[in-house]
């Protein structure tokens, strides 16, 4: 796959012929022959609002869905996780185990296929606003390439683009590193003559769309375990851990650190609450992580999912629902390391548990990713949108402070801040 543009919201703006169209629309897996985009009435509709349904995105020229990428076939694993773990001291048997856990689902990452879901869920987000502007998807690990999306877009005249991530959390790895490899992006673009600019979605995890939804579908797996077995099950969040000295320094530059891993607990304790208010005072909840890589001599943040497992085995739990709020798509990291590794660990000590899906093309998740785009388009035109929160706490600027969430291995440009 070259050059995937996804346009979903607006087919009608093809201009290579219908081969291309089919192609650029199937690229980003917007939906096939019996979408709605197809039908020509929908088409003609949009095409006639598009000024005005354009202005709410204005100065964006294009929305730019950006993600971590995954391989799509066996022979796709190794150059992905190369690429990933390039510079960066990871032991070559942890990379081998790894491969293993993509190889035993066929080299095939489901991470793709949830973002092109994705693309479509928000393009048709889009119609349903009437806003016409063009939707993208670039991946930081594997194609379609968040460079080459937007050397296509920038050869179509396309020169400001708003990226939303596909991570919610504030930390190097979960901001920052995105941040660099679209600056990585804009640099090559800049070298090739045709420079473009590249602005950010704040950080999601307080945002009422992302947040609220997790809250919702972690009562509703509590309800359900409540209902089938007459008690209520014990909540384990689990997020990506990241070592110890990452987390430290998450955060702006001047505050205190620590900023990746008190939104997770921020979160967990909200959803808690909110679920004990429907439920019952009885529930018990705490944040566990999973994924951990790199030496074992390096701290990582703990207690690992499987680590509590065992213990709370011990305690005498026996149902837990487990929600990965850390993610935002049942990607790798939920499908082996909880779906297959935390399952075996809890079949193995005799506890059951319900895993809460994430929150995927949730519509009211969607929906929320809109609402963020209009709000950082207000102001990039220098009005004051409602920034709107859940849980209280300050929404996260849209342009990261300086220093915020250092590389501490090494100093590069980032994008979408302001150092
Ligand atoms: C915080 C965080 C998120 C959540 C935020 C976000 O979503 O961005 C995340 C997501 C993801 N991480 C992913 C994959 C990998 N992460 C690795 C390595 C690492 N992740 C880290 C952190 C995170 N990672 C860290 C501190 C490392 C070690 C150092 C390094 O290398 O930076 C490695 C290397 C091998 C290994 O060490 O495990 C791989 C293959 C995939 C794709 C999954 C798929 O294919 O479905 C996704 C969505
Ligand atoms: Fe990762």
């Amino acid at each position: 796959m070259s050059n995937p543009i996804a346009d979903p919201a607006d087919p009608g703006q093809e201009t290579s012929g219908q081969e291309g169209a089919d192609q650029r629309l199937s690229g980003a897996g917007a939906p096939a022959q019996e979408s709605a985009y197809e039908t020509e009435s929908l088409a003609e509709l949009e095409r006639d609002v598009e000024l005005d349904s354009t202005a709410e995105t204005e100065p964006y020229d294009a929305v730019v869905l950006v993600s971590f990428g995954g391989p799509e076939a066996p022979e796709e694993v190794m150059p992905f996780l190369r690429r990933v773990t390039r510079g960066r001291g990871i032991p070559d048997d942890r990379l081998a185990d790894v491969a293993e856990h993509y190889q035993a689902f066929g080299g095939k990452s489901p991470i793709n296929d949830q973002n092109r879901a994705l693309l479509a869920a928000l393009g048709e987000e889009f119609a349903r606003r009437e806003i016409s502007t063009p939707l993208l998807w670039g991946n930081r690990n594997s194609e379609p390439f968040l460079t080459d999306t937007l050397r296509g877009a920038a050869g179509e005249g396309m020169t400001r683009f708003l990226a939303v991530t596909t991570s919610a959390y504030s930390s190097y790895s979960s901001c920052r590193q995105y941040r660099e490899d679209i600056a990585e992006s804009i640099a090559e673009l800049t070298e090739e003559g045709t420079p473009v600019r590249v602005d950010k979605i704040r950080q999601y995890w307080n945002h009422p769309g992302f947040a609220s939804t997790n809250a919702r579908l972690v009562t509703e797996a509590a309800r359900q375990v409540r209902d089938r077995t007459g008690a209520l099950p014990h909540l384990v969040y689990v997020t990506h851990s990241i070592p110890d000295a990452m987390d430290d320094t998450s955060g702006p530059g001047d505050g205190e650190g620590n900023v990746y891993s008190a939104q997770h607990q921020a979160l967990s304790q909200a959803i808690t609450e909110e679920a004990r208010a429907t439920l019952g005072q009885g529930l018990t909840g705490e944040l566990t992580y999973c994924s951990r890589s790199g030496p074992p001599t390096q701290p990582w943040l703990e207690p690992d999912v499987n680590d509590r497992l065992r213990e709370l085995a011990q305690e005498g739990v026996t149902h837990v629902v487990m929600a990965p709020i850390g993610f935002v798509s049942d990607h790798m990291e939920v499908i082996f390391d909880l779906d297959t590794e935390a399952q075996e660990t809890a079949a193995e000590v005799g506890i059951e548990v319900l895993r809460v899906p994430t929150v995927g093309i949730d519509p009211q998740f969607v929906s929320g990713l809109a609402d963020l785009v209009l709000e950082r388009a207000a102001e990039a035109r220098d009005e004051t949108p409602q920034r709107p929160v859940w849980p209280a706490a300050e929404p996260w600027p849209s342009v990261c402070r300086p220093g915020c969430c250092p590389n501490l291995r090494v100093a590069k440009p980032a994008a979408c801040g302001a150092d």
